[in-house]
């Protein structure tokens, strides 16, 4: 984080990225002055409602986050930006966004937690669109260009207020990652699938909540013990939510998924929701996890945008390769014969222990269908997609990798989504290769 005073004492001189958190009411000048190299600016956590009608002069500039700010239109002047390809206003009162404030090379677009309404046609004009968040408003449709979006990898629509998924979904050749819950159209498919699969309540006075794990976007993860009357004390982990819309979506549908999902070889076991209480937060009492078991990869980079990050010596075996495979596609079929999609298949959900076993983890993102349905089959297919790229990666990482694999994961990635294999035949592959 950088200082006021450091810009305009002139510090910064020469600075690609800048990250202003100083309570602005606008834009300073000072800025400007880095027009020539500048190409990231952070000014989350402003007080900022517009921006400068001559941002372009920044001209170098490639990303912009203005997220937690008072904007209520999506300023006008980004359409301006050359270069501007990632914009980000998450958490900010927009009801606007007009065409002109859509930059030509735009490939991410975060606009999580507003009060939209419409989006511009123009939005799937614009060739390079690669990740769109826009859970947490008011939509009640999506732009049909955006069927144009040829590049378009991740979609979150989460918590709006459309009646319908659009059928040209469907068919869009890169669509991976996908997450709906919390849509009157899904809300019923939700609410079944937990119908038919609910866990008994567990009474609070019985979790004495222990030291934090970890945290995730929807809430923090504690370490818990479960004193039950009539079994052992048990050492589980508890999920205690923070109650707001994330950018993949809402915590009661990450919860209902959770639930739903039931016990599978590669999830965490969850015993259950705890019993509501007045002021307390929403949580989920689950297996606690062994710290042998950690991600395999790091989440996108603002670089990789839609792809995960591994580490410099990532290395596989044929073997590992396989069982990381099978583990993700098992749950996939798994989830998916529930009438719950995933996703967010991604490496950086699997949680893997040296000897190759693999756990999938993180429903933030999931959603419900209603199974037997031509669209489920469409999600499914979707989900076949994210599949493929997690086993490209893997393979690129693998010593000696099975052609059988690395045709699988080119099947999985056709760009004519009916043509992908079923997770069906994808595990017949991998159980061969
Ligand atoms: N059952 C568990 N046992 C032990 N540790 C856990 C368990 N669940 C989560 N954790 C720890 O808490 C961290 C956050 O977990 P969580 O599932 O909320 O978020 P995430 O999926 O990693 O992140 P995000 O939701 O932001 O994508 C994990 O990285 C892990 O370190």
């Amino acid at each position: 984080m950088h200082t006021l005073e450091q810009l305009e004492r002139g510090e910064l001189a020469g600075t690609t990225r800048l990250d202003l958190c100083a309570d602005l009411d606008e834009l300073p000048d000072a800025v400007f002055g880095l027009a020539d190299t500048l190409e990231v600016l952070n000014l989350t956590g402003n007080r900022l409602s517009s921006l400068p009608a001559d941002l372009s002069r920044l001209h170098k500039l490639r990303i912009l986050f203005c997220s937690e700010n008072r904007f209520t239109r999506l300023p006008d002047v980004l359409g301006d930006c050359p270069q501007l390809e990632m914009v980000g206003f998450k958490a900010n009162r927009i009801r606007q966004v007009d065409a002109t404030a859509l930059p030509a090379p735009l490939r991410w677009l975060i606009l999580t937690d507003n009060a939209i309404e419409a989006l511009p046609e123009a939005l799937g004009e614009r060739p390079r669109l690669q990740k769109l968040m826009l859970a947490g408003n008011a939509l009640t449709g999506l732009p049909a260009s955006l069927a144009d979006a040829q590049q378009l990898e991740l979609l979150r629509i989460a918590a709006n207020r459309l009646e319908r998924l659009p059928g040209w979904l469907a068919d869009m050749p890169r669509l991976a990652w996908l997450a709906f819950a919390g849509n009157p159209f899904s809300d019923a498919a939700e609410a079944r699938v937990l119908a038919e699969h609910p866990l008994p309540l567990i009474d609070r006075r019985q979790i004495d909540v222990g030291p934090v794990l970890g945290q995730g976007a929807s809430g923090i993860i504690h370490r818990a013990n479960w004193r039950r009357p009539d079994a052992p004390t048990r050492l589980m982990a508890v999920k205690l939510f923070k109650g707001e819309v994330t950018s993949d979506g809402l915590p009661h549908s990450e919860m209902a998924a959770c639930i739903a999902a039931g016990r599978h070889p590669h999830l965490i076991g969850v015993a259950g929701p705890l019993a509501e209480q007045p002021q307390a937060r929403p949580g989920l009492l689950m297996e606690l996890v062994d710290p042998a078991f950690q991600p395999l990869a790091a989440p996108p980079s603002l670089a990789s945008c839609t792809r995960d990050v591994y580490a410099e010596d990532s290395c596989f075996s044929a073997e590992q390769t396989r069982r990381i495979a099978t583990a993700a596609a098992s749950v996939a079929r798994h989830l998916h014969a529930l009438g719950i999609l995933h996703g967010d298949l991604y490496a950086h959900n699997l949680l893997v222990d040296p000897a190759a076993q693999c756990l999938l983890s993180d429903f933030g993102a999931a959603s419900f269908f209603t199974l037997g349905s031509t669209q489920g089959l469409a999600l499914q297919r979707l989900e076949a997609r994210a599949f493929g790229c997690l086993l490209e990666e893997l393979l690129q990482r693998t010593t000696s990798p099975p052609q059988s694999l690395t045709a699988l994961a080119a099947a999985c990635q056709d760009g004519t989504p009916v043509t992908r294999p079923d997770f069906n035949e994808i595990l017949a592959v991998l159980e061969r290769a």
